[in-house]
Order: C-alpha cells, then sequence, then structure tokens
C-alpha cells in the first residue's frame, strides 16, 4: 500500500481554503455547497488552527478548532478547543490520518491553556478513543399541533409577540441569547462573527420551506424572547397540512417561553410543528395535553473532552459536598493520567495532584461526559465505566456532578 503522504498535519493557508472546505463538503456526502455557507465559513475559520494532510499535491484530511468559552455548572467560562471540520478522503481512510490530526489540535489545546475541548460527532463510535465522552444530548420532536393543546404559565398574556425582520432583529435577538449563556451548562458566549450564523439561511437548504421567520417577545416594551423558524405548505386529502420546523426558541423567562410556543402551536394552517436540538428540560414538555403525540426523541448532541483535568474540574462547581481521589485513565492524553483529588461544593472546587489512594477509576472519557452535569457517575458504574474503590464515593460524587438545568450545546459547529 502506497503512502508516500506526508501524515504530518499542516498549517492551513488563507488561499488554500476552497480545496479544504470542497474536501470536507465531499466526505459530508458531497451534497449541495451553498456559496454563502462557504462564505460563512472562510469568514470564521481560524487559520492558524486549522490543518490538513496532504498527498503531494492533494488534500487528504482536514480539521480545524474553534476559540470558544463555555458555561460549565456553576457559571464559569471555560475556553474550549471546538472541534471541527474533520475529513479524510475515503482513498486515504483509516490509516491514522485522523489520529495525527487529533494529535495535535489536542496537544495545541493543552498549549493553549484550554481545559477543554467539545465536538458534535458525526458518528459516536469516532471520538471515544482519543478521550471524548457524550455530554449531552438534544431533544426532537414533531408535535401534532391540530391536536395537542398547551396550558401555559401565569403572565404569557402579558408577552406580546411581533413579526419582524431576521436581519433587522438580530441584535436584540443575541442579547437574549448573551443573557441566556450563564444559566446553562455547555453554552456557548458568541465568539465575533457568530452572530451571523444565526441568519444563514441559503434557497437551496430550505427543501421547500419558507426563507427563515422571526418573531420577537415583548413585555412592557423590553425584548424578553425570539423565535426562528420556517413554515412548508402543505395540502393533504382532508385540507391544510402545513409543517413549522422550528429553528431557534429563547425566552428570559417562562411566560415569554409559553407565548413563543404558544403561536408557534397557533399559526394557521399549519398542522404539524417540527422541533430538533433542544434542550432536554424544555418546560413545554410539562404544558403540552398530550405528550405522546409530541412524538419526542433524544439523541447524543455535543462531546466533551477534559484537555487538562486538574483545570477542567476546577473550573465547575458542584451540587453537593465532594471529596473523592479519582484515577483517571488517559492514553491520548498521557499528562492526565493518574490520581487527583477533588474536594468542591456550591460555591468552588479545586482539584490536585495526590499520592493518595484512589476512590473512583475511570477514564477520561468518562469524566468528559459528566463534566457538564447530564451523565450521572452512577450509570456509568452501572455500565462498568466506572469503578468504586472506597464504598460511598460512587454516590457521593455522582449528585456532586449533576446540574440543576440540563446541559446543551446551542448549535452545532
Ligand atoms: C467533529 C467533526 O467534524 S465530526 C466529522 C467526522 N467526519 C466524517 O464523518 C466525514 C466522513 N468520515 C471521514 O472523513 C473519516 O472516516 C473519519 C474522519 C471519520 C476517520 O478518519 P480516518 O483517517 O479513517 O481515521 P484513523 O485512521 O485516524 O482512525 C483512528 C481510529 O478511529 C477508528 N475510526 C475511524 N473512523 C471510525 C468510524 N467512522 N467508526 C468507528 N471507528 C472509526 C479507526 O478504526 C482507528 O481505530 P484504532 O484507534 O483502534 O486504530
Amino acid at each position: 500500500m502506497g503512502t508516500e503522504y506526508a501524515m504530518e498535519p499542516r498549517t492551513l493557508r488563507p488561499e488554500e481554503f476552497d480545496p479544504w472546505w470542497d474536501h470536507v463538503v465531499r466526505a459530508f456526502g458531497g451534497g449541495s455547497a451553498p456559496a454563502e455557507e462557504r462564505a460563512l465559513d472562510r469568514s470564521l475559520t481560524e487559520f492558524e488552527r486549522s490543518m490538513a494532510v496532504w498527498d503531494t499535491d492533494a488534500i487528504v484530511g482536514t480539521a480545524g478548532a474553534f476559540s470558544f468559552r463555555m458555561t460549565v455548572p456553576g457559571g464559569a467560562v471555560v475556553p474550549t478547543a471546538g472541534v471541527t471540520m474533520v475529513s479524510v478522503s475515503a482513498t486515504h481512510r483509516r490509516r491514522g490520518v485522523l489520529r495525527s490530526m487529533m494529535r495535535r489540535l489536542l496537544d495545541e489545546a493543552h498549549a493553549k491553556g484550554e481545559p477543554l475541548a467539545a465536538l458534535f460527532a458525526s458518528e459516536p463510535a469516532i471520538y471515544g478513543r482519543f478521550g471524548f465522552g457524550a455530554a449531552t444530548q438534544q431533544l426532537g420532536a414533531e408535535i401534532d399541533t391540530a391536536r395537542v393543546g398547551l396550558e401555559l404559565p401565569e403572565g404569557t398574556d402579558e408577552v406580546r409577540v411581533r413579526y419582524v425582520s431576521p436581519a433587522e432583529a438580530l441584535a436584540e435577538c443575541e442579547a437574549v441569547y448573551a443573557a441566556l449563556v450563564p444559566g446553562r451548562p455547555g453554552m456557548l458566549s458568541r465568539q465575533p462573527g457568530w452572530e451571523r450564523a444565526e441568519l444563514l439561511d441559503p434557497e437551496s437548504g430550505r427543501e421547500g420551506a419558507s426563507a427563515l421567520q422571526c418573531v420577537l417577545a415583548e413585555r412592557g416594551g423590553e425584548v424578553t424572547g425570539f423565535a426562528r423558524f420556517r413554515t412548508r405548505m402543505g395540502w393533504g386529502p382532508s385540507g391544510h397540512d402545513g409543517t413549522v420546523t422550528l429553528e431557534t426558541l429563547a425566552g428570559l423567562d417562562p411566560a415569554t417561553e409559553g407565548a413563543l410556543w404558544r403561536f408557534l402551536f397557533g399559526i394557521d394552517l399549519m398542522t404539524t410543528l417540527s422541533v430538533r436540538g433542544r434542550p432536554v428540560d424544555d418546560a413545554w414538555q410539562h404544558q403540552v395535553s398530550d405528550v405522546r403525540r409530541c412524538l419526542l426523541r433524544l439523541r447524543d448532541a455535543g462531546y466533551a473532552r477534559l484537555v487538562d483535568v486538574g483545570a477542567a474540574l476546577s473550573a465547575r462547581t458542584y451540587l453537593a459536598p465532594v471529596d473523592v481521589v479519582f484515577e483517571v485513565e488517559d492514553d491520548f492524553c498521557p499528562w492526565n493520567a493518574g490520581r487527583w483529588r477533588l474536594t468542591g461544593d456550591t460555591k468552588g472546587a479545586s482539584c490536585e495532584r495526590t499520592e493518595d489512594a484512589a476512590d473512583l477509576a475511570l477514564s477520561v472519557r468518562e469524566l468528559g461526559s459528566a463534566y457538564l452535569g447530564g451523565v450521572s457517575l452512577l450509570s456509568l458504574a452501572a455500565a462498568g465505566r466506572v469503578r468504586e474503590l472506597r464504598s460511598g464515593a460512587l454516590t457521593e460524587a455522582s449528585v456532586a456532578f449533576g446540574s440543576a438545568v440540563a446541559p446543551w450545546l446551542p448549535h452545532g459547529f
């Protein structure tokens, strides 16, 4: 087998962006590649953190990272490498090209002092070997709005909902988003330029639906929330049969959220509300008259990796007092391997190297799954992936690692 290509990834140069992006598009099935998306991706690409593997003059592997800042339980904002644009040519697959790029990505994140890395996986089986654990889930639903009603909280009637142009209302929507970031683990502080991704609306991506629409929710003249969505008209044998597809919904309080859901449920001629990528603790699930006709579905969403175990575990707070020693296995980033003592509570935490006996043994992947509070250490132990070495330590740590609000990564990257 000829492997005369430079396995060492090389930093991407701006003039190489087009073939690099074309490579990603082809690896993801070669579907539509709208010019607007290419332009947006070019503007967001951090070239010094992006790389390609070359076989003579052709790209055969791509990857990159974004410099994100992620909210962790307790509200701290932690520098996070957002791993992205991973693709390897079908002609060069399974020869270690991804491994070489992941090596460089995680070494660079470590050198930059980023305690965390995160990604959305195209396939769940790929990234566990590199220490990423499934950390957040997302909720989807197909709601039969012709038959399902909503019982809404007090104050909903005081919220006014009005149509606006998505572009013209962007600043108001961004202010709502920014206010929500500290309150939910997994949320990403908006980095410069990323607000434009919210408006990406290429015609080829609409599949017969309308252009992006937007409503603002207001109370007493203040913007308290917004929703972005599309509508697609349909006619069946018994008449109108349209679908509303929700893209984004954000509200600063329960009444605002209720008013936005009521609006989406009530658009004339629409009989289905299609929802995806929502936090798993979305309140509307408890307001509907018939949750079975909402066809709820859960999916793995964000994967997290502790690039620096000590810094990451020190950065979050814990729901209950915790004092445990972890024996951490980390073959890919050996600087994390060994014993760490975590002490903390709702106010703060510290995680330091120790020689003390271990209470729990696990790999960095399980720590990644549990880190944002969405996956319990108890359930990972029941799956055989965490070992309790001191009786009581598992429950203590599992309760402490919880999060009152479900973690959620708000958008793809
Ligand atoms: C964050 C993101 O961007 S997610 C997007 C990922 N990209 C895609 O899905 C596009 C299509 N797929 C591809 O481009 C490639 O198949 C990739 C990137 C998934 C894998 O690249 P490769 O260069 O073939 O991976 P590489 O040879 O380095 O494999 C490393 C290890 O992962 C394993 N692996 C790679 N891909 C997969 C997979 N799809 N499923 C299960 N295991 C996999 C390999 O078997 C190997 O295992 P080992 O450590 O036991 O030896």
